[in-house]
C-alpha cells in the first residue's frame, strides 16, 4: 500500500483581495522528505505555508494532510512550525529557556494537564538534540540569535510532530550558527525520521539537508536535485508549470 503523503496540495489557487498570488499549485511531500523551497521575494511561499498550516483557505484546490482535508485535520501537534520571524526574544522576556521549550509541549498535552516526568523528559531530550542543555536555566531573552532560533526549533520537537516547517531559518543567524542548525537538520531528518519543509533563500548551504527542490514562482515546478541555481529554475520552466530536473 502506498505512504499516504504528509502534505498534499491539488490545484490550490489563493488571491489576497484582487492580488492573485498562487496559481493552481499542486504538491506532494511524502514521509521522510527534506524539501527545500525557493523562489523570490514575494512568490508566495510564507503564503503556501500558511495555506498548508491552515490559516488561509484557497479559494481553489484541495489540501490534505497525512490524507486528511485540512479543515478536519485535528492533531495539529503533528505540524512542528517556526515562523520567519520567530528569532526574537525581548531581553527582559520572564522566562527561561526550558519554560519556554516545555511551552511547545501544550500543544501535544492540551492546555489543562499539568506536564509530567515524561513531558519533562522529552524537554530534556529537545533541549540535548538542539545542544541547549546547558543553557536551560538562562532567560531565553540574553541568548544570541541563533540559540534562540534553537529554542524555537526546541518549542517545536517537543511536541513531537512528523514534520517541522520552518520559514526563513538562516536569517539574522551567523555563519557559525547556520553550520550547525544544517547539522541538527540533518541529523532530525536522518536519524529521526522527521519530514521537513524549509522555505530558504540560502539552498547552497542547506543542500547538504535537503533531498528534494521545489521552485515556486507563482506556479510550482520541481527540481530533483539538490543545488540548481536559483537563476536556472526561474526560467520559464515555472511559468509553463513543467517539471525541471537538472542532473546532479
Ligand atoms: N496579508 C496580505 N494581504 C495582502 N497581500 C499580501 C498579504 N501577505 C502577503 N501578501 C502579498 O502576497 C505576495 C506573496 O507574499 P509571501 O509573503 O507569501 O511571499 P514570499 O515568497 O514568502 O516572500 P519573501 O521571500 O519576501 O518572504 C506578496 O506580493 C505580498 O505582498
Amino acid at each position: 500500500m502506498r505512504d499516504v503523503p504528509v502534505v498534499e496540495l491539488k490545484n490550490v489557487s489563493f488571491t489576497y483581495g484582487c492580488h492573485p498570488v498562487l496559481d493552481n499549485i499542486s504538491l506532494t511531500i511524502g514521509s521522510g522528505e527534506a524539501v527545500g523551497l525557493v523562489g523570490p521575494n514575494g512568490a508566495g511561499k510564507t503564503t503556501l505555508l500558511k495555506i498548508i498550516l491552515g490559516q488561509l483557505k484557497p479559494q481553489a484546490g484541495t489540501v490534505q494532510l497525512f490524507g486528511q482535508d485540512v479543515s478536519k485535520f485535528k492533531e495539529r501537534y503533528k505540524i512542528g512550525y517556526v515562523s520567519q520571524r520567530a528569532v526574537h526574544f525581548n531581553p527582559q522576556f520572564p522566562a527561561t529557556v526550558r519554560e519556554v521549550v516545555a511551552s511547545g509541549r501544550v500543544a501535544r498535552r492540551g492546555l489543562f494537564r499539568p506536564l509530567t516526568r515524561t513531558d519533562y523528559s522529552r524537554v530534556d531530550r529537545a533541549l540535548e538534540l538542539v545542544g541547549l542543555r546547558e543553557l536551560s536555566k538562562q532567560p531565553v531573552g540574553i541568548l544570541s540569535g541563533g540559540q534562540q532560533q534553537r529554542v524555537f526549533i526546541a518549542r517545536s520537537l517537543v511536541a513531537e510532530p512528523a514534520i517541522l516547517i520552518l520559514d526563513e531559518p538562516t536569517v539574522g543567524i551567523d555563519p557559525a550558527a547556520q553550520t550547525s542548525l544544517y547539522k541538527l537538520l540533518r541529523h532530525l531528518n536522518q536519524k529521526e525520521q522527521m519530514t521537513l519543509l524549509i522555505v530558504s533563500h540560502e539552498m547552497e548551504g542547506l543542500s547538504s539537508v535537503i533531498t528534494r527542490q521545489v521552485c515556486l514562482d507563482r506556479y510550482v515546478c520541481t527540481c530533483q536535485c539538490r543545488t540548481a541555481p536559483l537563476s536556472q529554475l526561474r526560467e520559464d520552466t515555472c511559468t509553463k508549470r513543467l517539471v525541471f530536473q537538472v542532473a546532479e
